[in-house]
């Protein structure tokens, strides 16, 4: 191809075979850890890595709409805990009576153990009120972000290092205990750190909470639900 940006162009061949198996393994073998989380921090250039591979990620117009608050303080880790601690009371009372104990007896979360936090936010004011692509969806954005935790996940699987996504607390509290303003949407509460072991599937599965799907019930041909 010859044109003007043809300078800009890099090869785009596949990759060896070595590659490619550690693409796949990184994927196949990364996990949501809760209970895993050594003491050990996390060095500042490996968290450099990990946040430029999020910053690597796609999103919508070049968007870019992320932030990521980086916590390691004790006090505030403790309070992101009450804030989980607080939801995921809640959260057990909207399970059917009969799931209730089973969602009890599971771990959802390493906020105090796991020695650093990352909060992922997402900016929608990030590049002005026209973005494009972000026209006709304004999810977007937050879809962008999540890509970029996706990136961070994946990176972290390759550098050792655990990954936990906590979801469960009120946005206002963590929106308060890190000062973020009003229009920012906060996506994710991560907890960072190194790991000795993973589940080989995920812990949810191993523990009888829910099942991996068969890909092949997933996958419709040319019209919804034709396989
Ligand atoms: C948007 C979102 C939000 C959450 C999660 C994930 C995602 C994508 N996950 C992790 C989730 O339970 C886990 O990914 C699945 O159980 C599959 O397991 P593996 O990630 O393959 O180990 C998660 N896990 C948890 O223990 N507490 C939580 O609050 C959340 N929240």
């Amino acid at each position: 191809m010859q044109d003007a940006y043809s300078h800009a162009l890099v090869a785009a061949g596949g990759f060896s075979d070595d590659e490619r198996a550690a693409v796949y393994r990184a994927i196949e073998t990364r996990r949501d850890v809760r209970d895993q989380f050594l003491p050990d921090p996390v060095p500042e250039q490996v968290l450099q890595r990990l946040l430029a591979a999020a910053h690597a990620a796609p999103s919508v117009g070049f968007m870019q709409p992320w932030n990521f608050i980086i916590v390691r303080d004790d006090g505030v880790r403790e309070a992101a805990w009450q804030a989980f601690s607080r939801a995921n009371e809640e959260a057990a009372a909207m399970f059917p009576e009969e799931k209730q104990e089973a969602y009890r007896n599971l771990k959802l979360e390493g906020i105090r153990k796991a020695p650093v936090s990352i909060c992922v936010t997402c900016d929608p004011d990030r590049a002005g009120p026209v973005v494009l692509g972000r026209t006709h969806n304004l999810r977007t954005d937050a879809y962008s972000t999540v890509c970029a935790i996706q990136n961070l996940w994946l990176a972290a699987r390759a550098e050792g290092v655990g990954l936990g996504w906590v979801s469960i607390f009120r946005e206002e509290d963590i929106r308060l205990l890190l000062g973020i303003p009003e229009r920012v949407e906060i996506v994710a509460w991560l907890c960072l750190g190194y790991v000795e072991q993973l589940y080989r599937e995920p812990e949810l599965a191993v523990k009888g909470w829910r099942q991996r799907l068969p890909l092949e019930e997933l996958v419709y041909r040319d019209r919804w639900g034709d396989r």
